[in-house]
């Protein structure tokens, strides 16, 4: 009530500073009209905007068209006589499902209304030759992608989808806002503790890969230093003679490194692979090697600062390697919109660097193409195989999308042929959701119950069952 007596203030301003006598520049409809009327209106209309903030999928754009365009009886009752030059203008707001489909419309910001007008001064000043352009141009495209196209394209989506989804399992997740279905393979299944604990006790040589944030560390938790209890159980692990222990995670490694110093002979993979440590007191090896061309960064940093002005909250974390944009402290649903379309812009102006942008857990990293930790992986198996260890247990956890190409990594390294004894692996994500995983776990609290399970065996004490 309050919006319509606002716009019923602002409709009589204008016509009160603007109108003259037999002239009244806006007539404001607040009733309902019939279909016939409704499309009259449209037939007459030279311009018609929608600058609506958001919405789905608005038909009008669409109707206001097909009404300019017409049809032989509309003309014979408008008495027209000779086939007119078929005409009209759009002007749409940059944030509604059909704007992008509809490309000789004018696009605006509607949040900005020095934009809006710029649109409505452009379209006035459109001549008659380019709307009849942009005419043909939707009218084109909507009698092309008429009903019968959308039902075909959705059966035949949905035709392919349960082609690939036939032997998933569905699951239904969560609930409310974050309510959703998940397909996942029928050999998806939840990681026994005991299961893994048995076969530590058969094995000699291990390897050990643990993702940091969200895997051994909660997402949740205010502080991201590693407990006391958490450094204690990854020395007991590291103690073993049989065990390689590595931390893999996207941090920097000034971070990663003083966050374990006190683990002698704790592995550290940092920034998804591009630098790896083998203990404490080796040097770090790079991979692509140091020095690699960066000049990308200054690009990145200037859009990522121009998104971090838009959004209250975000910040951007400077890695040796990488840029990253987070929005971890914005508001939930303007950041994530924020760096989906920060995403896609840094993509398009990317195109031709040797990079990745990739959305992780509340951010958006720019990172050297072919830096990823399942490289990592993979290296680190060369070299111990190198080293004549041959693994009979890997077990590997990880929370997220950059965890995925480390299972991938390991699936394919332990298919390869020329393992004579392939080992027993446990890939394994944290939280029931589609992975490459063959195995998945609760939580970290889980992981951390995992791991002193093994420690206990290891130190000769029965684990909890
Ligand atoms: O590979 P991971 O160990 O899972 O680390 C990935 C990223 O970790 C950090 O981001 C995470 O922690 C931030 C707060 O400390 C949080 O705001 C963000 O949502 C998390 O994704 C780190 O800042 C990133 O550079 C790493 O890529």
């Amino acid at each position: 009530m309050e919006t319509k007596m606002e716009v019923i203030s602002l409709v009589k301003g204008i016509n009160d500073v603007y109108g003259s006598p037999g002239y009244t520049p806006v007539v404001f409809i607040d009733y309902s009209i019939s279909p016939h009327e409704k499309i009259a209106y449209y037939e007459m209309a030279d311009c018609c905007i929608i600058n609506a903030l958001r919405d789905g999928m608005n038909l009008v754009p669409y109707e206001y068209v097909v009404c300019r365009q017409g049809t032989e009886e509309m003309d014979r009752h408008c008495l027209i006589h000779e086939v007119p030059k078929r005409t009209s203008t759009l002007i749409l707001s940059e944030f509604i499902g059909c704007s992008p489909s509809l490309s000789g419309a004018i696009r605006v910001n509607p949040w900005s209304i020095q934009d809006v007008a710029d649109g409505l001064s452009r379209a006035s000043w459109m001549s008659s030759h380019e709307r009849q352009l942009h005419h043909q141009k939707h009218y084109r495209y909507i009698s092309s992608h008429d009903v019968t196209f959308w039902t075909r394209g959705f059966s035949k989506e949905l035709e392919r989808a349960c082609k690939v989804n036939a032997n998933q399992i569905y699951y239904r997740l969560g609930i409310s806002l974050s309510f959703r279905v998940v397909s996942l393979s029928p050999n998806f299944r939840k990681l026994s503790i005991s299961e893994v604990v048995s076969i530590y006790k058969r094995t000699t040589n291990r390897a050990i890969f643990l993702d940091y944030d969200g895997t051994i560390i909660p997402v949740s938790s205010a502080s991201k230093v590693p407990s006391t209890a958490l450094v204690s159980i990854l020395n007991d692990l590291c103690a073993n003679p049989g065990n390689t222990v590595f931390i893999i995670s996207g941090r920097g490694r000034t971070t990663l490194d003083e966050w374990f110093c006190s683990c002698t002979n704790l592995g550290i993979v940092s920034e998804h692979g591009y630098f790896i440590r083998w203990t404490r007191d080796s040097s770090w090896e790079s991979s692509p090697p140091f020095g690699i061309n960066f000049k990308w960064k200054n690009t990145v940093e200037l859009v990522m600062k121009s998104y971090t002005e838009a959004t209250d909250g975000a910040y951007i974390e400077s890695k040796e390697s990488a840029l990253v944009w987070n929005h971890q402290y914005a508001d939930v649903e303007f950041g994530s919109c924020q760096a989906k379309e920060l995403s896609n812009h840094l993509q398009s102006l990317l195109i031709d660097a040797p990079v990745l942008v990739h959305r992780g857990q509340n951010i958006v990293e720019v990172k050297p193409q072919g830096v990823a930790k399942g490289m990592a992986v993979e290296k680190i198996l060369k070299q111990l195989s190198a080293n004549g260890k041959l693994l009979d247990l890997i077990i590997c956890i990880g929370d997220d999308r950059s965890d995925k190409n480390m299972f991938r990594s390991l699936n394919d390294a332990v298919a390869r042929p020329s393992l004579a004894a392939p080992p027993e692996v446990f890939a394994c994500t944290v939280g029931q959701k589609p992975s490459s995983a063959k195995y998945y776990i609760e939580d970290t609290d889980e992981v951390l119950e995992l791991l002193s399970a093994i420690v206990e065996t290891q130190n000769g004490s029965a684990p909890n069952e």
